[in-house]
Formats: structure tokens, sequence, C-alpha cells
């Protein structure tokens, strides 16, 4: 029997009635052998995902507020989903323990990562499959970045002896036993190194959009859905903000070459999106796959005469850089002028250092900074090589009246990023969006 894994997002977890379209799409695929969870999410707009109110205890720990108000919201949630199933799972003394926990300084980690744990234990008893604790199966180094090697060999061990198996998605263990999380969003991750280890024929990320869209709904109304797309696609438009998949989570099953499908628990018949390795036929030339955007960038622009003949001028940038621990996101360059892309969460209160030291070491003619940056990503394979994108895109921005601070086109030519105000972001994605569409 091929093996596939299926990947619910918090969306598709938020209460009893989406735990029951879970089980009926397991059920209805015995291929469906591995199953990862997030933490429940938001059942409306106004509501806070389990994972938000777990950060919100921790921080009440530390400040010495009282967290128990805010723990039996949490535990309502569960007892309710529980509840509402019919289940006859006591999960009292999980919780009792975890309260436990918190009250003897849990560390962060721990504390949020009892979002999927909670919900892996939920899931497990109403699937009847069986619950695997990631923290033996995902290892993390103690300089707390992730084993993927070592990952894989536990993984297979432990997975394969399973006929069918729950782990929760978005943490993992330290080699001391210790909880570690992955980034926000991250149990697209753990999805992503069981359908690796397992050898899945697909990773289904089930979620509650059928499939990749062409931007953010919540900037473009209705933007159109993505049928097939890249790994080296997706990974531009995930990196570049397109939040319905970490960005990290292609990269287990890039080399198995494991196609991972986004799909809709909400809509379990649309086909979704289908991520794959190489797109045959590759999208027709002249045509875009998808556009993404982040806010808060800070681009500091040089200038100096003659930059070219100064062969050590990049080498000692780069170097201030490196010395404080800030890695580069864009690097822009004409004849005398290079502009260096940072985000504002690793350049925060190092500024003025930073400028200092490049005036002294790389003597520039003129150093400008433009704060509140935001950039926009538009991608594709039909965009490379083809003349005109490039035009078609500036004269959707210029027609709307959107300054365009920067222009960044990577060689692949798969990739035009441009630099807006923070202020003209959702109008540029509007603009960049219905140029082409
Ligand atoms: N290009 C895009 N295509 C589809 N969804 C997107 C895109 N960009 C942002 N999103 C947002 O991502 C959301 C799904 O991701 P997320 O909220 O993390 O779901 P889950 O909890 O299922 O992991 C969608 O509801 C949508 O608002
Ligand atoms: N619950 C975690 C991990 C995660 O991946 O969640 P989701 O699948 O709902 O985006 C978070 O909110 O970050």
């Amino acid at each position: 029997m091929e093996i596939k894994v299926a990947k619910f997002g918090g969306t598709s977890l938020a209460d009893a009635n989406q735990f029951k379209k879970v089980k009926t799409i397991i059920s209805s695929d015995k291929e469906r052998r591995y199953v990862i969870p997030s933490a429940p999410g938001k059942r409306n707009k106004g509501d806070t995902k389990i994972t938000d109110l777990l950060y919100l205890c921790h921080s009440q720990i530390q400040h010495q507020v009282n967290f128990y108000d805010t723990f039996d919201i949490i535990a309502n949630r569960y007892l309710e989903i529980i509840r509402e199933l019919g289940l006859s799972l006591d999960l009292q003394p999980y919780l009792l323990h975890i309260k436990q926990e918190m009250e003897n300084g849990g560390s962060l980690d721990y504390i949020v990562s009892r979002g999927e744990y909670l919900n892996g234990v939920v899931l497990a008893d109403l699937l009847g499959y069986e619950f695997v604790d990631p923290k033996d199966i995902i290892v993390f180094q103690e300089d707390h970045t992730l084993d993927m090697e070592l990952t894989d060999i536990k993984m297979k061990e432990c997975l394969l002896k399973k006929e069918r198996a729950v782990i929760p998605g978005f943490y993992g263990g330290l080699p001391n036993g210790d909880i570690k999380i992955f980034s926000r969003g991250g149990s697209d991750i753990t999805g992503a190194l069981v359908s690796r280890a397992v050898e899945a024929v697909v990773y289904e990320n089930w979620t509650d959009v059928s499939g990749l869209l062409m931007t953010d709904p919540t900037i473009v109304s209705n933007p159109k859905s993505i049928e097939k797309i890249t790994y080296r696609e997706l990974r531009e438009l995930s990196y570049m903000g397109a939040s319905v998949l970490h960005e990290e989570t292609i990269f287990p099953v890039l080399d198995a070459g494991i196609p991972i499908n986004i799909r809709n628990t909400n809509d379990p018949h649309s086909a979704g999106t289908m991520i794959v390795s190489y797109c045959d036929p590759v999208s027709p030339a002249g045509t875009i796959t998808g556009i993404a955007g982040r806010k808060d960038f800070t681009v500091i622009a040089i200038e100096k005469n003659r930059m070219k003949s100064d062969v050590s001028f990049m080498r000692k940038l780069l170097t201030i850089l490196e010395d404080n621990n800030i890695y580069l996101q864009h690097l822009p360059s004409g004849i005398d002028t290079v502009s260096i892309v940072l985000t504002d969460f690793q350049l925060d209160g190092k500024l003025d250092k930073l400028l200092n030291e490049i005036e002294q070491l790389c003597d520039p003619d003129l150093i400008e900074v433009y704060p509140n940056m935001a950039l926009i990503a538009t991608v594709g394979h039909g965009m490379a090589y083809t003349p005109g994108i490039s035009a078609k895109l500036f004269t959707a921005l210029a027609n709307e009246g959107i300054n365009i601070r920067m222009i960044d086109q990577g060689s692949s030519e798969i990739n035009i990023i441009v630099g807006v105000e923070t202020e003209d972001f959702e109008r540029a994605i509007n603009a960049i969006y219905h140029g082409f569409i």
C-alpha cells in the first residue's frame, strides 16, 4: 500500500465540527496513514489560536500575573471538543500535568508546544491511531538547529513499525530531552519530515483554502488559484510572505521529489494545488505564477564613485553585516551604487552602529536610509527570458502612482522584487495582480 501523509492546520482542527471533517477525510483513504495536527486555530475572525493563548500564559507567568483564567480557556476548548465528539478520553490528567509544569517554570517552548501535543492526543483517540510524541523523533542539536539526517533515521525506526500514527506538529526534542519548537507555522515542517521518512507518495497539507492562490486573499479579493507550481516558485512566494506554507517546508521533500498537495478541509473534493519539482509544460511564456510580499524592511543605499574598482568594497560591507550578525535579504547594485536590504527585526537597535561602521570601513560618498519599506515578489517560470514582463509590472505600478524605491531581479529570472513604501503595499499588490490577470 502506498503511504500518504496528511497535515491538518489549526483552521482544520478549530472545533469538534472541523475534527469530524478531518475524520471523514482520513477514513475515506486508507493510504492516509500518518497524520500531523496543529493546535486548534481560530473558529472565527475574532477568535484566538490556542498557540497564542499559550504564549500569553507564558508571558503572564513571566510577569507573575495570574495565568489560570487563560489556562482554563485553553482547557475548555479541548474539553468541549472531546464532549462534542462523544469521546470517552479523560484529558484531565494531561491538563493537570501541564498546569503543574507551568507552575514549576516550564520553558516557553514546552508551554507553547502543548497546543499540538494535546490536539495529537485527542485526534489519535478520535481516529484510533497510535500517538507518537515528536520529542523522541525530531532531533534538534545543542545549537538548536534541526538535525535532519538523525531525524530521518529516528523517524524511520519509529514510524515504519507503526501501521497508523498521529504525530503532533511544531516541535521536537533537544539532546537533553527538553522540548524545542520550530518557528511559527512550523507544523508544515513536521509534515514534510514525516513524508520524507516514510517515503510518502504525496504530502497532503490540509488548510482552509482550496490550494495556493495567486496572491493573499486578504489583500486581493478572489484571486485565481494555482493548479500546479514548482518547489522553486513556492519557495520564493512563501519566503516573501505567502503564509499558507512555512517557508522551510520544501527542504525535507525536495530531494525525495515528494509532491506537496495543498487541500481544503472545508472542500475536500477540490483538487487543490500540486507543488512539484518540475512543471511540464512550464507555465506559458509571459505569465506569472503568483505575487507575495512582506513589510518591515529597511534599505540602506550606498553610493561611491568607482565602487567597482575598489575590489575589497563588497567584502568590507558584508563583513560588517557578518560581525553584527545581520543577514542580508537582497543586494541590488548599480555601477557606483549598492543597496542592502535588511529586515527591521534583524536591524533592531543596530542601525546607527551599522551606519557608523560602513562610514568608517567603506568610505562611501553617500549613504541614504529608507525605512518602512515593503518588498513585493512577482514570481513565475513563465517570466524567464520573456521580454515585456518588467514593463508590464512597472506600468501597472506607475498607473497607480506608486513609487518604486528598489528593484531586484535574480539571475534565474523567475522573480522580480520591488520595494515600495509600506503604506503602498496593498495597493501595489492589487495593481500588479490586475496588471497581469
Ligand atoms: N497565496 C496564498 N494562497 C492561499 N492562502 C494564502 C496565501 N497567502 C496567504 N494566505 C493565507 O493563508 C491562510 C492559510 O494558512 P494558515 O492560516 O497558516 O492555515 P493553517 O492553520 O491551516 O495552517 C489562508 O486562510 C490565507 O488567508
Ligand atoms: N500552532 C503553531 C504551528 C502551526 O503550524 O500552526 P498552523 O498549522 O495552524 O499554521 C502556530 O500557530 O504557529
